[in-house]
């Protein structure tokens, strides 16, 4: 008897999103998805699927197998959807503190950079992290990614970046690394260093504490597997880290066997498509400033564009350049931009947003929060798609058509979250 550790079977919709092992989707492609009417999709029991495909072609495919099958559930998703976990493209969700009141000064006229230079902003986030325990970080980062399961987020990237000095930035990426193991969302860390200048000290000076301390000790603690960030990131803006710091560590990072993936022309242009070009950027976020010549240039770099709806809503920026992204033939990737600033755990309430602000349609959106943001975080093999082969993460919606995932913004009818052909979420419970 073979027994599979899932069968779902007589969804109405099967959104696969990808068939054919894209790696990510751009230009055109970008706004088509992959679909069956009538479909059916099995898993494994090391958590991946093993078959999907339309009701007939599953079912040949099972009486083909050798010996009999049975299933360790089974579920009939007739009247429903199934489509892809979410994939979360950039969040920053380790963190102690509270700024709430931020909110009321930024709803008042005071902007970003307004609120840090007050003595708010990522600064005193930085103070609140520094002061907190390895556990008590564990704790707000276990409650942000249960809320973000419930939302249907199966695979996060998450930075480190409040902390700014080797201690902190190594508590937060043990801290992630550690939810790594133990959280049924699938985490990739991003070490972000030079998230802001620490007060005190230069773009310089801070430059060179990451390059000749903070980098060395993060590798040294790689190797005692205590920590894992596979990419690098810094933030890239006007009296911040401009163009040639941030150049000079991620630069360091890479030669560290750290991917690239940057915050770059939130606030003003700063060239993020050349420096993408220059340090072969596997992804660069925010871009809100991006001209033309910079849109040119990430395409020439192979980069995914990253973009964060919560964030222009917030801090009420201009739409980075969405249509023009993709007309040139660059995978845009979503991310919910998780932080104190944005605080908002939902990939559908993104999704919703990239197509009310940032003019993309249903289509597009979904991509980029399954397999472009998949793509982004380097996880394109086993994340973002329903094909065989990839991890079982899947949702499957009480609702007649996919599209009600963002029409209906905040609470879209997610009726289970599954891991690994596992149920994790049922009708917003958490079953682990
Ligand atoms: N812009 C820089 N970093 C974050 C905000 C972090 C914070 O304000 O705490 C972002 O991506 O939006
Ligand atoms: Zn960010």
């Amino acid at each position: 008897m073979s027994c599979f550790r899932l069968r779902i079977r007589n969804a109405r919709q099967l959104v696969q999103v990808c068939s054919k092992q894209e790696r990510f989707k751009s230009g055109a492609a970008q706004d088509d998805i992959a679909l069956i009417e009538g479909g059916a999709v099995v898993v494994s029991q090391d958590g991946r699927i093993a078959a999907v495909g339309t009701n007939e072609q599953v079912e040949a495919w099972l009486q083909k197998q050798p010996q009999p099958v049975s299933f360790e559930k089974d579920v009939d998703a007739t009247d429903k959807v199934v489509l892809p976990g979410l994939v979360d493209g950039h969040t920053h969700p380790v963190w102690s503190g509270s700024r709430v009141d931020e909110f009321a000064m930024k709803l008042a006229g005071a902007t970003y950079m307004e609120v840090h230079a007050m003595g708010g902003g990522i600064g005193r986030t930085v103070r609140c992290t520094k002061a907190s325990s390895e556990e008590e970080l564990s704790q707000f980062l276990k409650k942000r990614l249960d809320r973000m399961l419930k939302c249907g987020t199966t695979l996060v990237e998450a930075k480190s970046g409040y902390g700014l000095e080797t201690e902190t930035e190594l508590k937060m990426l043990k801290v992630l690394h550690k939810a790594s193991k133990e959280h049924q969302i699938d985490l990739v860390a991003t070490y972000l260093g030079g998230h802001s200048v620490p007060e005190g000290m230069t773009a310089a000076e801070a430059t060179l504490d990451i390059v000749q301390k903070q980098i060395p000790a993060i590798i040294q603690a790689k190797k005692d597997d205590l920590v894992n960030p596979e990419f690098i990131d810094v933030f890239c803006e006007k009296g911040v880290f401009e163009y040639d710091d941030t150049k000079t560590i991620l630069e360091a990072g890479a030669k560290a066997g750290m991917k690239i993936n940057f915050h770059g022309d939130e606030l003003h242009p700063m060239d993020s498509g050349k420096l993408c070009m220059c340090v072969q950027a596997h992804a660069a976020s925010h871009l809100e400033m991006l001209d033309t010549a910079n849109i040119k240039a990430m395409k020439e770099a192979s980069t995914f564009a990253v973009l964060l709806p919560t964030t222009m809503y917030i801090l009420k920026l201009c739409s980075p350049p969405a249509r023009e992204l993709i007309k040139n033939g660059v995978p845009v990737a979503l991310g919910s931009d998780y932080n104190p600033n944005a605080h908002c755990l939902s990939m559908p309430l993104t999704m919703h947003m990239a197509c009310c602000l940032m003019g993309m349609t249903m289509k597009e959106a979904l991509v980029g929060a399954t397999i472009n943001a998949a793509g982004s975080a380097n996880r394109a093999e086993t994340h973002g798609s329903i094909e065989v082969g990839k991890f079982g993460d899947l949702l499957v919606l009480d609702a007649p058509q996919w599209e009600h995932l963002i029409y209906e913004m905040a609470d879209p009818p997610i009726e289970h979250v599954i891991k690994n052909g596992r149920i994790v979420v049922s009708n917003n419970q958490l079953l682990v």
